[in-house]
């Protein structure tokens, strides 16, 4: 194994989940900053008040900012790490780990949901949704899995500290990329593991009832999970986390 199996609590709303997670024993949590389709997200005012003085790192997790935003964003809220939810063109990241190099830079990749086994996501609708926001997008994401890992090589290259693989939904019509409370194809996130220049995070509805088997079957750097902990959303559950977060540090033990 490598060192250990980290564990990222996200969507932390208030201060009191904060102080539970860290509890808990969870290595990092993360707060949702003006990402209008979550029921999590907080506005920057409220971010950088749970960011400031946390006993343990903070992940800023944005979508759809331009260059300027994300930079103000980390001036302001202070972060120990910024996830992007949306692919940002490479030298813009570059430039961002030029600018904080003591920021790490992660990246959330998307495959399919478990069950589904070619990528089958709308990569016109995402393209679309960062060219809307950003103006440009020079890195989109690959349709399949090979395009997936040459991302992370390229990824790693231009300065990214991690990658999480999170699930992508069709709903409605619509793609939904993140938070979706649904596992992904986990032979697709094992085999990206393998070959991964970068730590890879699992996300997609990661819960106490299979993390064991999502550990087994992925192997990863560290799992990154919202809903599975929550008794409702935006309000962790202090039974669920402790439960999760005790499975991932036996787990560690057993396969040291
Ligand atoms: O959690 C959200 O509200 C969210 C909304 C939009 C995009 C990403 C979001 N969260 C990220 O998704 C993973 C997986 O969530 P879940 O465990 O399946 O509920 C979560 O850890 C966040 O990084």
């Amino acid at each position: 194994m490598k060192d250990g199996c980290k564990v990222k609590i996200c969507g932390i709303t208030n201060l009191e989940d904060r102080e539970m997670t860290a509890a808990a024993g969870a290595d990092y949590f993360g707060v949702i900053v003006d990402v209008p389709y979550s029921p999590r997200t907080l506005n920057r005012e409220t971010a950088a008040g749970l960011l400031k003085d946390a006993p343990l790192d903070g992940v800023a997790l944005v979508f759809q900012q331009d260059l300027q935003q994300i930079k103000h964003l980390v001036e302001f809220c202070q972060p120990q790490a910024v996830q992007l939810l949306n692919p940002v063109p490479l030298d813009w990241l570059r430039e961002l780990k030029g600018s904080f190099p003591e920021v790490s830079w992660w990246q959330s990749l998307f495959l399919p949901a478990a069950g589904i086994a070619a990528p089958h996501l709308n990569i016109e609708e995402l393209r679309h949704t960062c060219e809307t926001a950003t103006g440009l997008c020079s890195c989109l994401p690959h349709p399949n899995i090979e395009g997936l890992r040459l991302q992370m090589q390229e990824l790693a290259t231009a300065g990214a500290d991690a990658v999480i693989l999170d699930t992508a939904v069709k709903r409605a019509g619509k793609t939904r990329f993140g938070g979706t409370g649904q596992t992904s194809n986990w032979e697709l996130a094992c085999s990206l593991v393998e070959t991964s220049p970068l730590p890879v995070f699992l996300a997609g509805g990661i819960k106490p009832s299979n993390i064991k088997v999502a550990l087994d079957a992925v192997r990863p750097d560290g799992v990154d999970l919202c809903s599975g902990v929550e008794v409702r959303p935006g309000r962790k559950d202090p039974a669920k986390l402790r439960e999760l977060i005790d499975l991932v540090r036996i787990w560690e033990k057993e396969n040291n």
